[in-house]
């Protein structure tokens, strides 16, 4: 790679994006000690590096502590740093009431940014970035690209990114690796995407027009016509709801209620409320006024986990196990033997379906970030739940993963489930959402939309 270049690296889930990125920036072997068969590997003097998992970066408490942290290392005088924080902070809208916040209670969004702050701190010749913009808002994701773009020619970038719609005019060169870790082709993007499209769409990667190509919109009817199927009754209804973070309500209903067949996307800005309202609705945090759930006979989690099914935001809050196959094990009901043949059956074929089956004995926290994330949704659908919250269940898929995760959401809704999800992306929110709710300052309020219109409300007054 030349200075100054500006290079995306794309391929499938797991083809070994993050792994480059560590080799080139020489985390791996320096800091992670994995074996590398090579000759030598120049590796730059100042680089920057943003992880995949916020969580993985912070090596202080507190917001203003991270980034002085890095500032004390580059010798910048004690009184030039909170002017310095606050410039950082600016610079990827992070907007905190006081910076000496407990990074443990921000929201991931905002863990996000504050991680991309910290880096540009550091003033590196070369960034490497590993899905940077992955659970940030569109404002969010508009900001870092921006900052990005600002900081200078002569800066190297290295980015691994699936959300690539708004970065392609800022690259120069593009890297596609396929799904054995073979470089399948390397030039501009436009000649990238005019050569390879087939191959590209072929392995499920990203490209320009892919949702055009693999997904088709939901018509007003069809929606309708299940609200009409799946009857009347409410599965889930908030009065007065609210959850409580540090004392403070984080999210509110006031009065909702949720029909079987309903796909609602949860939408709103970084750090809104809207990972607070699926953790309320599970008990996970404290709250008061009354969530009732059909079939749900008081609030413990092992009772609300008969009916719902819930997907953290963070993938690897919810593994318990030391395999990908013993955590779908570990979530299925016991039955009796001559059934267990069944229950196999359908484990299986949910690995098939997530592309997980040849890494059945992996560990869990040795997958890829996309492989964590389909096994998160595995693992909460394998009960079969009457509901599903999902919280930003797409974040860092490839294309493929994605469109499969959402087809077979959809075949669920129209069975009757219902889909509670939290999306940054506006393609799910306009393609699958039968209603939205959008969260603005705690507050959960729902949008009129074209799904939720007239039709879907007058086949559940029974017009
Ligand atoms: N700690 C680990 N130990 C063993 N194997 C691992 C470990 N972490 C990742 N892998 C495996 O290495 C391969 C490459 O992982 P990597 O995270 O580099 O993929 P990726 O292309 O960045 O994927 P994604 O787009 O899903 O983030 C994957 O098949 C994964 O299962
Ligand atoms: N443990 C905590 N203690 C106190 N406040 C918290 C805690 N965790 C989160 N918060 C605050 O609650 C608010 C809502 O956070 P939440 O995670 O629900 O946001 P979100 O809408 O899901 O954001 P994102 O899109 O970034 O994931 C934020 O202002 C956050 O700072």
């Amino acid at each position: 790679m030349k200075p100054g270049e500006k290079v995306l690296l794309l391929g499938p889930s797991g083809c070994g994006k993050s792994t480059l990125l560590q080799v080139l920036s020489g985390i791996v072997p320096d800091i992670i000690e994995i074996p590398l068969k090579a000759d030598s590997i120049v590796t730059p003097s100042r680089w920057g590096y943003v992880f995949q998992d916020p969580d993985a970066q912070f090596c202080m408490p507190y917001v203003d502590e991270e980034i002085a942290f890095v500032l004390e290392n580059r010798q910048v005088p004690r009184e030039e740093m909170p002017a310095r924080i606050a410039h950082y902070l600016h610079l990827v809208g992070l907007r905190l009431d006081d910076t000496h916040t407990p990074i443990g209670q921000l929201s991931q969004g905002m863990k996000q940014r504050l991680a991309i702050a910290s880096v540009l701190a550091l003033e590196p010749e070369v960034l490497f970035l590993d899905e940077p913009t992955a659970l940030l808002d569109e404002e969010g994701t508009g900001l870092v690209w921006e900052t990005i773009r600002s900081i200078g020619a002569d800066k190297t970038l290295v980015i691994v990114e699936h959300k690539i719609s708004g970065i392609l005019d800022l690259i120069d060169r593009l890297i596609v690796i396929s799904a054995d870790g073979e470089m399948l082709a390397d030039g501009s993007p436009r000649s990238v995407f005019e050569t390879y499209k087939k191959q590209l769409a072929d392995y499920g990667i990203w490209y320009p027009g892919v949702w055009e190509d693999c997904h088709t919109r939901r018509e007003a009817e069809s929606a309708a016509a299940s609200a009409m199927l799946t009857g009347r009754q409410p599965v889930m209804s908030f009065r007065d709801f609210a959850g409580i973070r540090g004392g403070q309500i984080k999210t509110s209903v006031d009065n909702l209620s949720v029909y079987p067949g309903d796909w609602i996307t949860v939408t709103g800005a970084n750090g809104a409320g809207k990972s607070s309202l699926l953790l309320a609705i599970m008990r996970l945090i404290p709250t008061q006024g009354s969530c009732w759930i059909e079939g749900v006979k008081g609030s413990k989690i092992e009772q609300l986990a008969e009916q719902v099914g819930f997907v953290f935001q963070n993938p690897e809050f919810q593994f318990v196990t030391n395999s990908v196959e013993e955590e779908l094990l570990y979530s299925l009901p016991e039955v009796e033997a001559k059934e267990r043949g069944a229950q196999q059956a359908a484990m299986e074929e949910l690995l098939r379906q997530y592309d997980l089956l040849e890494l059945r004995k992996q560990h869990p926290f040795q997958l890829s970030m996309g492989q964590k994330r389909r096994l998160s949704v595995a693992t909460a659908l394998v009960r079969g739940p009457r509901i599903l919250l999902l919280d930003e269940p797409t974040f860092g898929l490839d294309a493929r993963g994605t469109m499969r995760m959402l087809e077979q959401l959809e075949r669920l809704r129209t069975g009757g489930t219902v889909i509670v999800m939290v999306t940054h992306d506006e393609e799910i929110v306009k393609r699958c959402a039968t209603r939205v709710w959008h969260v603005e300052n705690g507050c959960v309020k729902e949008l009129p939309t074209e799904m939720s219109s007239p039709l879907v409300a007058l086949a559940r007054e029974g017009g």
